[in-house]
């Protein structure tokens, strides 16, 4: 009984919570312009900023100003800047958060870099892989951090995750598959929304396969060798080693003719372009593999996710709740699972179960002792919290934002953008004069993330976003 009140303590906290006091702060909080009134922004940003000493969200901008007003003014926002061209070129705008529509993220995030911002960029980063090239390479030459908002990456449950799947792991007993899935219960999203105009790079793979995309990459980054954040890891080899055996697509649909009509695009070929449900079988190379062995994935994501049978007489489809999930399997049958990777505060749950079926269940609110140990360290191939961050009601944003701003912290200080990801040796680590962020999402992961997108896409007959 005490510990569900301490749990729903903890999940009205990060809601809404606890304001630091100013003196405790460690330097000038970086000042976060928001490019648009989105509806992500207060969960990815405005509230988790809140308990931040690093960051603070200074202001918006919006198509429509009123709109921008509006959204200032119900989130405690201070300023309003008229267009996002004018927030770009503020001077008291250290750092962008990009939550804008797919087809947009590429324009405005060099928008951004090129008026000297670092930026986190939602996901999908982009339309495609080439833009998302082109957006590192811009950021690159213009010496500016580029993140993009995977926010599951950076939530202590997933290290604790990866710390299981690298114990059970021997030479003798591989990685043989995994299975990752994002779905959306049918009627939580309007056929208007943005996630279904292909002019707007929309779609379920994009929106949501994104995520169990990332998600099978990690376990079997987390399987293999050397395939650390910020090494000298070849990503690109890596990806051009990924395959895409079979991929399905279920096409958007709806009633609603004028919506049809506006969004539900044809794409360039005259096809219908956008899937409301997509589901792939991937081979994935373990880095490392002296054998060069590749891991079967299967990545499921869907927007409208009903029950399989429908309401007697009525006729009606009932909607389906499935947690996000991610299973690694081994040879010898052993099964480590992460129930709700996407919002872990509220709920998660790491199972591990043996042949045998006996299990073993585990919870990382905050950096567990695990990650610690040289395994810890070893498994987390994105990096690791100190046992002091994080609080049991951190959500996997609040996690993302001190990431983001200690990443920025460190480039302020002298280490390179490219280098502000985890060290992968004390000699790195030497090297780094102004530090590092202790967990980081590598810019050339999220690339291979868009290169699966493009190839699945292709794989279903639909073709890549443009
Ligand atoms: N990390 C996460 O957990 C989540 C990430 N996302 C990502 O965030 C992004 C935004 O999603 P979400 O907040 O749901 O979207 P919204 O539709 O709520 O917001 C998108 C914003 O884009 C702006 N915009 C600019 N041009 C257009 C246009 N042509 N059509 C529509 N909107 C436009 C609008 O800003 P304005 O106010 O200026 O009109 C709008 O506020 C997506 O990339 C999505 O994948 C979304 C949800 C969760
Ligand atoms: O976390 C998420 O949940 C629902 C999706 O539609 C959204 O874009 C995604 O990021």
């Amino acid at each position: 009984m005490a510990s569900i009140f301490s749990h729903m303590k903890n999940v009205y906290l990060s809601m809404s919570p606890p304001i630091p006091a100013p003196s405790e702060n460690d330097h000038e909080p970086l000042r976060m312009g928001i490019l648009g009134a989105a509806n992500i922004a207060p969960n990815a940003v405005i509230v988790p900023s809140k308990s931040s000493t690093g960051l603070e969200v200074t202001s918006v901008a919006a198509r429509d100003s009123k709109r921008a007003e509006e959204f200032a003014k119900s989130h405690g926002i201070a300023k309003v800047y008229g267009s996002y061209d004018a927030l770009l070129k503020a001077d008291d705008v250290d750092v962008v958060y990009n939550p804008l529509p797919n087809g947009l993220h590429l324009k405005w995030t060099t928008e951004a870099v090129m008026n000297g911002k670092d930026v986190l960029c939602e996901k999908p980063l982009a339309s495609n892989a080439q833009q998302a090239r082109e957006m590192f390479a811009v950021a690159r030459e213009h010496n500016r951090v580029v993140l993009e908002a995977f926010h599951y990456r950076f939530h202590p449950s997933l290290h604790e995750f990866a710390y299981h799947l690298r114990k059970a792991l021997t030479p003798e007993n591989p990685l043989v598959g995994v299975k990752a899935s994002m779905m959306v219960p049918g009627g939580f999203i309007k056929d208007s929304d943005i996630r279904f105009s292909y002019p707007l790079a929309g779609g379920a793979l994009m929106d949501c396969g994104v995520y169990p995309i990332s998600t099978v990459l990690y376990a079997v980054r987390v399987a293999g060798e050397g395939a650390r954040a910020g090494s000298n890891f070849d990503f690109a080899t890596w990806s051009s080693g990924i395959e895409v055996v079979n991929a399905d697509s279920v096409l958007f649909s709806t009633s609603d003719k004028k919506v049809l009509e506006a969004k539900a695009y044809l794409n360039a070929r005259g096809e219908p372009g956008i899937d409301e449900a997509t589901s792939a079988r991937l081979l994935v190379p373990v880095p490392g593999s002296p054998a060069r062995q590749k891991v079967p994935c299967e990545i499921s994501a869907s927007l409208k996710t009903y029950r399989d049978t429908k309401i007697p007489l009525l006729g009606w489809r009932v909607p389906k709740l499935s947690l996000p999930t991610v299973e690694a399997t081994l040879k010898d049958g052993t099964k480590v699972e992460l129930v709700n990777y996407i919002a872990p505060s509220i709920y998660h749950c790491i199972t591990v179960t043996s042949p045998s079926g006996q299990q073993q269940q585990y919870k990382a609110y905050t950096p567990s002792p695990n990650s610690s140990t040289d395994l810890g360290v070893t498994a987390a191939v994105d990096g690791k919290w100190e046992p002091t961050v994080g609080k049991p009601w951190w959500t996997t944003y609040r996690y993302m934002v001190e990431a983001f701003d200690l990443g920025v912290q460190a480039f302020k200080r002298g280490t390179a953008p490219m280098f502000v990801a985890p060290p992968s040796s004390a000699d790195d680590a030497k090297n780094r004069k102004g530090g590092w962020a202790p967990v980081w999402m590598d810019n050339r992961e999220s690339e291979v993330v868009m290169e699966c997108v493009d190839k699945i896409y292709e794989k279903t007959g639909l073709g890549k976003r443009i």
